[in-house]
C-alpha cells in the first residue's frame, strides 16, 4: 500500500531494490530536489520516505520537447487528414472557442498522462500559458511554457502579440517557481512575418530563454524561396532565429546545408515520428546527417490530436522504427541513442541539468516495475525502447518529489472526469 503523504513533497528520499544500467542500486534524493548518491548500498542517508523498486528498472525522465499539451481536449476528434487541411477546417477553428478554463483542464490532463507515461519535463507551445502554468505547477511536474505568436503578416495583429508574449513571460517569471521556465514562440515561418520571427528572436536573446518553432514540417521550402528568394533554414538565420536557444520541432526536410547552419548555430532539432507519419509529412528527419554534423536531437510527441498520446516509449520505439526503416538501416538510433534523444538530450536543450541519473543531477527520474514487457532483463534500455510502453511506468519522481507511486496519482480521476467534460462543451460550442 502506498502512504498517502509520500506524495508531492521534495523530502530526502532512498529508492532501494532497484537496476540502474543493467546494476543492483540504491538512490537517494537528497531532499533539495537533486540526487544526493548512486550506489550498489546507501546506509548513511537520513530518508523521510524508503520506496522500495522490487526489481523495477530505473530511468531519467522523459523529456518531451514539442507539445501542445491543451491538445488533449482534440484529441480523436479529428483524425486521417492532410496537415494542413486538418489544421485550417478542423483545429484552428476549434481552438478559436477556447476559454482560460478549457486550457487549465487540457493542461490538466497533459501533465496526468505525462506523469503516468513517465515524462518529467516538457517543452509547450500554446496559448493562455498561465493557465497552463498553474496545471504544472499542480501536477509537480517541470515545464518550459511558450505562448504561440500568429501573426499572419498583419502588423496590427503582430503588435497585439508582442504584446501577450511580453505580458506571458513576465507573469511565468513572476511565479519564480523553478519548474516552470518561460520561452517564445513564434508558430512558424508560414503563420509569421518576418519582423515578428525577428522580434521573437531579439527577446529571446534579452530574455535568454528558449525559443520554440515548427521548422520544415512539410516541405516549406519551394513556398519560401518563392517568397524570400531562399529555402526555410537560411530564411531562418536571416531573420535571428538560429541559436543555442533554438527548438526546432519537425525539421523533415532539411537539406546538408542546413543542417551545417544548424551545426554551427547550436540549434535543436526535435524529431516528432508518430505526429509526423499520421500526418504523413513526406520524409523522415534526417538523423544519420544530423548526427554525423554534431547536431542535438531531442525527441517529443508533438500534441495528442496529431499523436494521438504523450506517451514517450512508445515515441522512443517509433522514432528507432522510422529512422531504420526510412533510411534502410538497422543499426541507425540503437536503444541508448534513443534513450538520449528522448531525455538528456531535451534537457540540455533546455539548459536542465537532468536525463541522467548520478549525483549532483535533478532528481526527475522514473521507475518501470517488472511485467510481462520486460523479463528477461539483458538490457532495461533496450527492453524500455523496444518492448515497454508507458503504462509499464509505476513510479515518477520529479524535482525530488513524488508524483505517481505504485500507479497511483492523487487527484486522476477528478481530472479524467472534468477534461472530458470541458472537451464536449468546446466541441459543442464550436460546431453550434
Ligand atoms: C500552437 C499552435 O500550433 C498548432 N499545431 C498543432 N499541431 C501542429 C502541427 N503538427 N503543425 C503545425 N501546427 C500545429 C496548434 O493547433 C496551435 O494553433
Ligand atoms: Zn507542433
Amino acid at each position: 500500500m502506498t502512504e498517502p503523504d509520500i506524495f508531492g513533497k521534495t523530502v530526502p528520499i532512498l529508492i532501494r531494490n532497484v537496476t540502474l544500467n543493467n546494476k543492483p542500486a540504491e538512490i537517494y534524493l537528497d531532499g533539495t530536489g537533486r540526487i544526493g548518491s548512486v550506489a550498489e548500498k546507501i546506509t548513511d542517508h537520513d530518508a523521510e520516505f524508503i520506496i522500495d523498486g522490487n526489481g523495477a528498472a530505473a530511468l531519467p525522465g522523459m523529456v518531451n520537447m514539442h507539445t501542445h499539451s491543451p491538445m488533449g481536449l482534440l484529441r480523436g476528434y479529428s483524425d486521417d487528414m492532410p496537415l494542413f487541411e486538418w489544421l485550417s477546417t478542423k483545429i484552428w477553428p476549434t481552438e478559436a472557442h477556447l476559454t482560460e478554463n478549457d486550457i487549465y483542464w487540457g493542461a490538466k490532463l497533459a501533465c496526468l498522462e505525462m506523469i503516468r507515461t513517465g515524462t518529467t519535463t516538457f517543452n509547450d507551445m500554446y496559448f493562455m500559458m498561465n493557465n497552463v502554468a498553474d496545471a504544472v505547477d499542480e501536477a509537480g511536474i517541470r515545464a518550459c511554457l511558450s505562448y504561440c505568436m500568429i501573426d499572419g503578416g498583419d502588423h496590427a495583429k503582430f503588435e497585439s502579440e508582442c504584446s501577450v508574449m511580453e505580458k506571458t513571460v513576465a507573469a511565468l517569471k513572476a511565479r519564480n517557481n523553478p519548474r516552470i521556465m518561460p520561452g517564445v514562440s513564434p508558430h512558424a515561418i508560414y503563420t509569421v512575418s518576418e519582423e515578428g520571427l525577428r522580434w521573437c528572436a531579439e527577446f529571446s536573446r534579452t530574455e535568454n530563454i528558449p525559443l520554440h518553432i515548427h521548422v520544415d514540417e512539410t516541405d516549406e521550402n519551394p513556398d519560401c524561396i518563392k517568397a524570400h528568394g531562399m529555402r526555410v533554414v537560411p530564411w531562418l538565420d536571416h531573420c535571428g532565429v538560429l541559436s543555442e536557444r533554438c527548438i526546432a520541432a519537425h525539421c523533415c526536410w532539411l537539406d546538408a546545408e542546413d543542417i551545417r547552419l544548424f551545426a554551427d548555430r547550436g540549434v535543436t532539432a526535435v524529431h516528432n515520428p508518430v505526429s509526423n507519419m499520421k500526418l504523413t509529412v513526406g520524409r523522415a528527419l534526417p538523423y544519420p546527417e544530423m548526427k554525423a554534423a554534431g547536431v542535438n536531437v531531442a525527441l517529443g510527441t508533438d500534441g495528442a490530436s496529431s499523436n494521438n498520446d504523450l506517451d514517450m516509449f512508445a515515441e522512443m520505439k517509433t522514432a528507432a522504427l522510422l529512422q531504420k526503416f526510412f533510411w534502410n538501416d538497422p543499426t541507425l538510433m540503437p536503444a541508448d541513442e534513443a534513450l538520449a534523444v528522448a531525455s538528456r538530450n531535451g534537457a540540455k536543450a533546455l539548459g536542465i541539468n537532468a536525463g541522467i541519473i548520478a549525483p549532483g543531477y535533478l532528481a526527475d527520474l522514473i521507475l518501470v516495475g517488472r511485467n510481462p514487457t520486460n523479463v528477461p532483463a539483458f538490457n532495461t534500455t533496450s527492453n524500455a525502447v523496444y518492448a515497454t510502453g508507458g503504462l509499464a511506468v509505476d513510479t515518477t519522481i520529479c524535482n525530488g518529489a513524488v508524483l505517481m507511486h505504485e500507479g497511483v496519482i492523487p487527484g486522476a480521476e477528478e481530472i479524467l472526469q472534468k477534461a472530458g467534460e470541458v472537451a464536449f462543451d468546446l466541441v459543442r460550442r464550436a460546431t453550434a
